[in-house]
């Protein structure tokens, strides 16, 4: 078969990128020409032929061939796989992206162009000398999903694929990392190396005793004795900049129970009624770009005047003003339903960026506690540290990192400088036919949601299928009220529901369908268009504020016109969004009180308005990760300087 990579796609690309990375692609393009050119070799070739070729590749690497030397084999044998298996050839721009995963590099793929299937090519490459192959993605349906479909690949040439999900045993866990390629979230991956950390510790590490006191003591113990993972081979991170930039704000914490005493968990009840008492502005101010509450003089004498009573008794002044600012940060920057739901009595974290629940997770410094004495449920653990890591150290650990995304190349420089990973830009297949309407701004939130509820009526009447991304469930089921009102036939998808979120989801681009969701639909759901959808200008999608991160953003847009479908996005913001608050809670409040009621602002300067509210915010995002990672610096260095484990403790 003739190459497919002519001279005028490397000048498409030179003109994408800039000078250097369209040298780095023509280096690529030799690499998919070789790999084209063994595709008419391997065509004619039985499975069992394909899967001896496969061996002996293995047994290459094994004798010191480098792994470039048997990259277009390794390329165009598990093309060949594909193709027989899964029915899908790589494109040629996804061998370039598959080219440049190998190298170290986060491949930037317009959403819908095919990660998973790019990512078949490395993946398999890299297992080759049995050190084992890492894909991470961002969540478990998304894990088993790819590990299912992408393992019949892989089979295919002989090579065995695991696949982690919560709850797994450690006995199936060390199974699935001891396969060729492994599937898992970055957060199972995560935790399972703190909790072999741990289980290191256990099995004779100096620091046993303690570490036994303040973990094993409480009723916790370790499953089995020896570790799940293997070493730290080779990582490709799907969706790399949800879990790389945007998870990396949290660090993985492993506690050790420390149950509360009767006396701190009443502190939590009265502080947060106390706080409850206080009034803004007087008492305390609160900034909402720090979530902080700070009290006022007023407010601390108010605190003080109560410091007596039966539930403080344990408190001093000073720890007192600090449960109830900490109160106040729940009460007032923490909503139920959006940050967090209740499931089966505790509190389970809905993450920001995707809308996705994390059970496991818990904030820290008191927070938690202060949430759970806000929605009056049992005070249960205020955790200490046994193990942590952070997203930046536990990626780095990796011999090898690569990635792939939609949307990185506005932190190319954050994911340079922290993970020495570059970002290469690879064109789309076909033409990307997404319209981007302009955004339409309002002054406050029900004229925004009203002008939302009627533009879904109007697409909804010419049969065009619309999906619909909102930033909580609260929202969401405004909105569904909305429709319902408007006798519209919907779906609502959100936190609550999301075991059956792929299904529905998938079906949102059928004709006539209306799908309400919460960010979660923005990542990782393929959504195919039904009979005739095409002619109505495809799926469209309608964002109802614009996120922190345009990435989000972008995302969500991405549900639409994949692979080269037509499809149509706008977003509606309104003055109350919370995202105006990033210009401060004063002037976010003088706008909101000067410009009330004015129905839509059609000057363009507001739709530049908040694309700088959505840039500050991304700011300081930033800021908090740069923070986070000098503290953790800092905290590993004074370990190691004491001889201590930095993970540990
Ligand atoms: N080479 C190919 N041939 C045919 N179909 C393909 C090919 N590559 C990808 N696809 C199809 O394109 C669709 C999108 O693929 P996939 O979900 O992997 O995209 P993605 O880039 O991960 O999208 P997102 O960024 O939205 O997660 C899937 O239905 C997939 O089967």
């Amino acid at each position: 078969m003739a190459s497919r990579l002519g001279v005028g796609w490397i000048n498409q690309v030179s003109r994408l990128a800039g000078p250097t990375t369209a040298g780095r692609f023509a280096s690529y393009a030799v690499q998919v020409q070789r790999v084209n050119a063994l595709e008419p070799v391997f065509e004619p070739l039985t499975d069992a032929e394909l899967r001896e070729k496969a061996n002996n590749l293995r047994l290459r690497s094994r004798q010191g061939d480098s792994l470039n030397v048997l990259l277009p084999e390794a390329f165009a044998l598990t093309r060949e796989a594909a193709k027989r298996t899964i029915g899908q050839r790589q494109f040629d721009v996804q061998v370039v992206g598959g080219v440049a995963i190998h190298n170290s590099c986060i491949a930037e793929l317009e959403t819908g162009e095919g990660k998973t299937l790019v990512a078949t090519m490395p993946a398999f490459l890299n297992a080759l000398p049995a050190k084992g192959v890492y894909v991470v993605t961002v969540n478990d349906y998304l894990a088993r999903r790819d590990a299912e479909w992408m393992g019949q690949v892989y089979r295919h040439l002989g090579m065995t694929v695991g696949c982690i999900q919560t709850g797994m045993a450690d006995q199936e866990r060390r199974k699935a990392y001891n396969c060729d390629i492994t599937y898992g979230t970055s957060k199972e991956m995560g935790f399972d190396f703190l909790r072999d950390e741990l289980k290191r510790l256990q099995l004779g590490d100096t620091h046993r005793k303690s570490f036994e006191q303040a973990f094993l003591g409480q009723g916790n113990h370790l499953e089995a004795e020896t570790p799940v993972q293997r070493t730290h081979n080779f990582a490709v991170v799907d969706e790399a900049d949800s879990i790389l930039i945007d998870e990396a704000r949290t660090p993985l914490i492993i506690g050790a129970n420390n149950q509360p005493t009767q006396e701190e968990a009443s502190a939590y009840y009265g502080a947060d009624q106390l706080a409850a008492t206080l009034v803004r502005i007087k008492d305390y101010k609160y900034d909402p770009i720090e979530k902080k509450a700070e009290l006022s003089a007023a407010g601390r004498r108010k605190v003080q005047s109560r410091a007596a009573h039966p539930s403080f008794v344990m408190l001093t002044v000073d720890t007192l003003y600090e449960y109830v600012e900490r109160a106040l940060r729940a009460q007032i920057a923490y909503l139920r339903d959006r940050d967090y739901v209740i499931h089966e009595g505790e509190i389970v974290i809905v993450d920001e960026f995707t809308g996705r629940m994390m059970p496991g997770r818990q904030w820290q410094d008191g927070l938690h506690q202060a949430i759970q004495a806000k929605e009056k449920l049992e005070i249960t653990l205020e955790t200490i540290t046994a193990a942590r890591v952070t997203v930046q150290d536990f990626f780095k650990r990796f011999k090898k990192l690569a990635g792939m995304t939609g949307t990185a190349t506005s932190d190319a420089a954050e994911l340079r400088r922290i993970y020495k990973v570059g970002v290469m830009k690879i064109p789309t297949n076909r033409h990307c036919a997404r319209i981007w309407l302009p955004d339409r701004v309002y002054s406050n939130e029900v004229e925004k949601f009203q002008a939302v509820a009627d533009q879904i009526v109007e697409w909804n009447r010419m049969g065009a299928p619309v999906l619909v991304g909102t930033r909580s469930i609260e929202k969401s089921e405004h909105l569904s009220a909305l429709l319902a009102e408007a006798g519209i036939e919907h779906q609502v998808l959100n936190a609550k529901n999301h075991e059956i979120e792929a299904q529905i989801v998938a079906q949102a681009g059928q004709k006539g369908r209306v799908t309400v969701a919460t960010n979660m639909a923005g990542r990782g759901t393929d959504i195919k268009l039904g009979e005739g959808v095409a002619d109505l200008g495809g799926l469209h999608v309608i964002g109802t504020e614009r996120n922190e991160s345009r990435r989000i953003d972008r995302q969500l847009a991405g549900r639409s016109a994949r692979q080269g479908d037509p499809g149509r996005c706008q977003f509606f913001v309104c003055l109350e969004d919370e995202i105006v608050e990033s210009f401060g809670e004063k002037p976010a409040r003088r706008i909101r009180a000067r410009l009330a009621g004015r129905g839509e602002l059609t000057n363009a300067r507001w739709r530049r308005f908040f694309v700088n509210a959505q840039q500050r915010k991304e700011r300081q995002h930033f800021r908090d990760r740069k923070l986070l990672m000098h503290y953790e610096k800092q905290r590993a260095e004074m370990r190691t300087n004491m001889g201590l484990n930095p993970v540990l403790g």
